[in-house]
């Protein structure tokens, strides 16, 4: 069993290629083979491809779903190909999990050369299956409700009824925004298609009586041609048929720039949301969650805005039209009928689709389940065996399936019970008003062509009327989505700028704790009543047993979190007072768990400052003392460090780090546990140039530190216990003097080195 880049390789299985997935395609197109008779809109096609522009990470894949059919379509279809490959020979794909909609669909990646059964697909460990509760709304006050089974908040009728239409009166903003014509424009466009498109449509019905009436001579005696019998009308019914197609599809293409821009103005609210607030906030989030939300709110605006726009409001222009037609020819009765129909029709399919939706959740949360399980275990696929845990493994999918198995029988005999209803009352009153158009025959009132109209227009109704109740469950799930989405943007920002705030004045960095109480929970107190200072140009030191509240200082001066009691101050101007922006600019964080982007060596460095030539990427390397190790990698600088950079060494991820300190170039600095990983050797060299760095520039600069020789040489040492300094701070020779809690962590060092690691 190897890891590399990501992806878990099996050792027994030599068939399946090792090595890593480089790099994911960003666009091409996924081949869906297809049994003809299951075509999305019937087509006769066999393979059904979907095009993805959209970057693949790992297994989870954005499709632009062209149907809301197409995910049950896309269920029974495995493999599917992919063209060109995701990755070095991975062409097929196996769904695992299936969006919906506009859906993200996650996969088994296989490769070319093994078939399903041959060895275990290989699986790339990046997209971990966010657990179904992710999806939980994550604003504090409207999850005051108890979440459900699902995690999702279960509100009164009244209350939920109140969330969807502030959700379709905020979307409505966006179908007509103040001052942007070019929506508006585009907008009142795709009406007027869409009204055109149904008027043509209805037409159709009248052409087909006309011809039928005009077939309906004696030709032999009376002579004539087609053309002379009815050659334009034959014309004109294709003609309306091939425009009410087209208006259809022009107002599609109009109407998807609208969508299109409300998605990513939303989206991007949302994600620069997500970053201004706190880091407790991500911190008690799943990330995975978040991310999910975010594409299921946006999918959910997508669905709406087109299935209002598509679906929802054409069926209502056209029953009227069509009520409205049939109460002029033929009289109110009718009219009637089909009116009394439709009602009952929706009335039907909404209880029915209400009733069953329930199903279709548990079975989701049994496919959701069964997906986690076995991904999870595949990832751990060392610790399964470590543990001889295979039994249980299979053991816990069969769980889960057996849950979906019967959740997906209900499902089934559902939606034949749904489907037989809704045949049964649309036929019925399709036989009532064949009974009352033969009445009219009969009578002489009405023509064989007005009998074969009434049928065509109201037959006609069938088709849009057919997918009502997926409509009225993927709207409702849309609107749930959308909720989740917009609270995210109703979460408070707690650490943000006072209307007053003016930037950060350096004048040299002195940094000073006055009186500082903080805790992370209000029971328990970190820091208590700490006051110190720490000079401006020179280096601090602070040291103290695990879990002292070293780390806290840097994040309550980076202001991650604000202090509950007392202040802090640099350079006299409280924290507080000043912007964010110039404070963090100011500040620069080797952190004790580097976050790396999985992206390449230099991008990561880069990240340091964005607008740094190759040049000083380099310069800061060697000075990192990193450069020779990435110059022996085969891909130097383009090497992809895997997520949090998993690909490298923890030594090498520290010193990258430091080298993006170095770039950002800040005037106070902050190393918390920065050489931790490496070895004396390096650490020694490193510091030494770190050292040399700061000398040069006379920083401020805080090392946060265990191993004591690391920080002996610092102008004072802060000594942390039980959040309080223990002694007054001072250089280490002063400390070892005064005989304190410096100095027997100093003799530990040397007489228990091991103790004192593990302290
Ligand atoms: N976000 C958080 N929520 C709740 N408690 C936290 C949080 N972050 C840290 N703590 C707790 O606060 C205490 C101080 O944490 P801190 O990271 O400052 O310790 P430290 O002195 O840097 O420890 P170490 O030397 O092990 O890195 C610890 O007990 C830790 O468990
Ligand atoms: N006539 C029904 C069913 C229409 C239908 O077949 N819907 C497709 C999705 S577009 C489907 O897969 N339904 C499965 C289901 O509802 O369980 C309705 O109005 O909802």
């Amino acid at each position: 069993m190897r890891l590399s880049s990501g992806v878990i390789v099996p050792k027994q299985e030599p068939q399946v290629e090792p090595g890593p997935l480089p790099e994911y395609s960003s666009t091409g197109t996924v081949t869906l083979p297809l049994h003809p008779s299951s075509s999305p809109s019937g087509s006769p096609l066999s393979e059904y491809p979907i095009p993805y522009s959209r970057p693949i990470s790992a297994y989870a894949i954005n499709f632009r779903m062209l149907s809301p059919c197409l995910p049950r379509l896309l269920a029974r279809a495995a493999p599917w190909r992919s063209s060109p490959p995701l990755s070095r020979g991975v062409t097929r794909l196996y769904p695992l999990r299936l969006g919906r909609g506009f859906a993200s669909t996650q996969f088994l990646l296989q490769n070319e050369s093994s078939g399903p059964k041959k060895g275990l697909p290989m699986f790339a460990r990046s997209e971990k299956l966010p657990a179904p509760a992710a999806n939980k709304p994550m604003h504090s006050e409207s999850v005051s409700k108890t979440p459900n089974l699902l995690g999702e908040p279960t509100l009164t009728t009244q209350e939920q009824r109140r969330a969807d239409w502030g959700i379709i009166k905020e979307m409505s903003t966006y179908l007509w925004p103040k001052g942007n014509l070019g929506v508006k424009v585009r907008v009142g466009l795709s009406l007027g298609l869409l009204v055109g498109a149904k008027i043509l449509n209805v037409q159709v019905p009248f052409y087909f009586k006309t011809i039928i009436d005009s077939m309906n001579v004696d030709f032999l005696a009376l002579g004539g041609t087609v053309w002379t019998a009815a050659g334009s009308i034959i014309v004109a019914y294709g003609l309306a048929r091939i425009g009410s197609t087209a208006f259809q599809e022009i107002r599609n293409a109009v109407f998807a720039n609208v969508a299109q821009k409300a998605i990513r103005k939303v989206a991007c609210n949302v994600f620069d949301h997500l970053l201004r607030l706190d880091l407790n906030f991500h911190l008690t989030r799943q990330t995975g969650g978040l991310s999910r939300a975010i594409d299921r709110g946006t999918k959910g605006i997508s669905f709406l805005l087109t299935s209002m726009v598509f679906h929802i409001f054409p069926i209502f222009l056209e029953i009227s039209m069509v009520c409205g037609i049939l109460t002029y020819k033929f009289g109110p009765n009718f009219a009637a009928v089909t009116a009394a129909t439709m009602l009952a029709y929706t009335v039907f399919t909404i209880k029915t689709t209400a009733w069953r939706t329930k199903f279709r959740k548990q079975a989701n949360a049994a496919d959701n389940k069964g997906a986690t399980v076995a991904v999870d275990s595949l990832i751990n696929y060392e610790a399964v065996k470590y543990f001889n845990n295979e039994k249980y493994e299979v053991g816990r999918y069969d769980k889960a399936l057996k849950g979906y198995e019967s959740a997906s029988i209900k499902v089934a005999t559902s939606l034949a019970f749904l489907n037989l209803g809704q045949n049964v009352i649309f036929s019925s009153a399709l036989t009532a008003m064949m009974y009352l158009a033969c009445h009219g025959v009969i009578d002489g009132n009405l023509t064989v062509g007005d009998l074969v109209m009434a049928n065509q227009l109201v037959f006609q109704l069938s088709v849009p009327l057919n997918f009502l109740g997926s409509v009225y469950r993927e709207l409702r799930q849309s609107l749930l989505d959308m909720e989740t989405l917009f609270n995210l943007q109703k979460v408070n920002i707690a650490v943000k700028d006072k209307p007053d705030a003016k930037p950060l004045e350096l004048k040299g960095g002195e940094i000073r704790f006055e009186n500082v109480t903080f805790g992370y929970h209000p029971d328990r107190a970190i820091l208590k009543n700490v006051t110190f200072t720490i000079p401006a140009g020179k280096k601090t030191a602070i040291v103290g047993p695990s879990g002292c509240g070293k780390s806290t200082i840097l994040r309550l001066l980076f202001r991650f979190y604000d202090v509950q009691g007392g202040r802090i101050l640099i350079d006299g101007q409280d924290i507080r007072d000043v912007t964010l922006e110039s404070l963090r600019r100011s500040i620069g964080v080797v952190p004790q768990d580097t976050p790396l982007f999985n992206n390449t060596i230099e991008h990561n460095i880069h990240y340091g400052r964005i607008d740094a030539t190759a040049e000083q990427v380099l310069h800061v390397s060697k000075r990192a003392r990193i450069h020779d190790t990435i110059s022996t990698f085969p891909e130097g600088y383009q090497t992809m460090v895997g997520e949090r950079g998993m690909m490298i060494s923890g030594g090498e991820k520290q010193r990258l780090a430091v080298s993006r300190l170095l770039l950002k170039d800040p005037p106070l600095l902050f190393f918390d546990e920065a050489t931790s990983a490496l070895d004396t050797h390096t650490e020694q060299a490193l510091l030494g140039n770190i050292s040399s760095i700061l000398k040069e520039k006379e920083r401020t600069s805080v090392f946060v530190a265990h191993r004591l020789r690391t920080i002996f040489d610092s102008d004072q040492i802060i000594v942390l216990r039980d959040g309080s300094v223990a002694e007054p701070p001072g250089t280490h020779e002063q400390l070892i003097n005064s005989g304190g809690v410096y100095s027997s962590l100093w003799a530990g060092e040397f007489f228990f080195p091991f103790q004192n690691a593990l302290s």
